[in-house]
């Protein structure tokens, strides 16, 4: 049995800085998230000094720490052996690349083999779903630990069936008078995905548009993306003819707002988009598109004609099951700021632009 009630007390420890514990078939560790860990926390978790420190595949690439032990899995998160001096600071220059250029590593670093590597893999999901940097202290044991979850917990958790239509309204809005907004309630989930079905279902396969959170974009108006004109041209282009915009709470392709600002960090220092997610030690796209299909399925929509330039999307929802009709191209002019990000998505995600 799994234990969604579980993976929600450890998202909320961690963020708070308290300890988790991972049971996997193997073994139980203890684990505190390195971003929000402070002295005194480390120091109450880890006595003696000698917690070793996880961090993702990606970041130990960035790091050269990858490949040391495992070659064969250079997907394989890797565990960073605890060496005298490595302390807090030190632990937190492992993690967060935000001053990877500025102060060079310190090193020699000892990695050693990751023998869960499910368990590992989790707990670097779980710091994507609690928002925080993939890296924790690892012990076998911690004292005040109140809350254990399993690998299976985390998996089930992120790719939760239990999502349900919450609310449903008309609303009229500037480019449809004819408009409905339908709020979905993942019971899992704290974000609030919404469609608005814009104009008048005519029995023709809709014109859909999954648009993913950007509040830099979508609301102050952030000319590093394309994400407002984005939003706003699949807003006038479905109000055309009918079809439906869903609006997912997945920020920063599913990394959450404060990472994205950090990736954004990194690219004033000259990462480009996709670097500075790995840099971070992150997917370059952490989304669930499988959520998408979910909601297009409750309001009976599963024959559509997407608007994306990202073959991906297709993919991904023709894999849950939707039934991609046409990719129709949505493309923005670009704008001096956005060019350099434009190009990496053509260069790099394999965007049509
Ligand atoms: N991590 C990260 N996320 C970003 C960055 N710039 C924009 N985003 C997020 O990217 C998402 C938008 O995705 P895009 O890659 O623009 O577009 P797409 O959805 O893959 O493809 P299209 O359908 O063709 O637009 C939003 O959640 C943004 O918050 C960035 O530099 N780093
Ligand atoms: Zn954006």
């Amino acid at each position: 049995m799994s234990d969604s009630r579980a993976v929600a007390r450890a998202i909320d420890a961690l963020r708070r800085g308290w300890p988790i514990a991972l049971r996997d078939a193997h073994e139980t560790v203890a684990l505190l998230a390195v971003e929000t860990a402070d002295d005194a926390r480390l120091k109450a978790f880890d006595v003696t000094g000698e917690a070793n420190i996880l961090i993702s595949a990606a970041r130990a690439a960035t790091l050269k720490l990858a490949n040391q032990i495992d070659a064969a899995a250079p997907e394989k998160p890797v565990i960073v052996a605890r060496a005298p001096w490595i302390d807090l600071a030190g632990a937190v220059a492992l993690a967060d690349p935000a001053l990877d250029l500025a102060t060079p590593l310190k090193g020699p670093y000892r990695t050693l083999p990751c023998r869960g590597s499910d368990a590992a893999g989790a707990a670097l999901e779980l710091a994507r779903l609690a928002g925080l940097l993939p890296a924790f202290f690892v012990a076998g044991a911690a004292p005040g630990i109140e809350v254990t979850i399993t690998p299976d917990d985390i998996a089930v958790y992120d790719d939760s069936r239990a999502l349900v239509i919450a609310a449903r309204a008309r609303l009229p809005v500037e480019v449809a008078e004819h408009s409905e907004i339908v709020a979905f309630r993942s019971l899992d989930q704290a974000g609030e995905h919404v469609a608005l079905i814009i104009g008048t279902p005519d029995g023709t396969p809709p014109l859909v548009r999954l648009h993913s959170e950007c509040l830099t974009g979508d609301v102050l108006g952030s000319l590093k993306c394309d994400c407002g004109p984005q939003l706003h041209g699949a807003l006038d282009e479905i109000a055309a003819q009918w079809g439906i915009l869903l609006y997912l709470r997945q920020e920063g392709r599913g990394i959450g707002l404060i990472n994205k600002l950090r990736a954004y960090s990194l690219q004033d220092q000259g990462f480009d988009t996709v670097d500075a997610n790995l840099r971070l030690g992150f997917a370059i796209d952490a989304r669930d598109f499988g959520v998408a299909a979910r909601m297009l399925r409750l309001i009976g929509q599963e024959r559509i004609r997407l608007l994306t330039n990202n073959p991906n999307k297709v993919e991904r929802l023709q894999a849950e099951g939707i039934d991609v009709l046409e990719r129709v191209p949505h493309q923005m002019a670009p704008n001096p700021h956005n060019q350099g990000y434009l190009d990496t998505k053509r260069d790099r995600t394999g965007h049509q632009l």
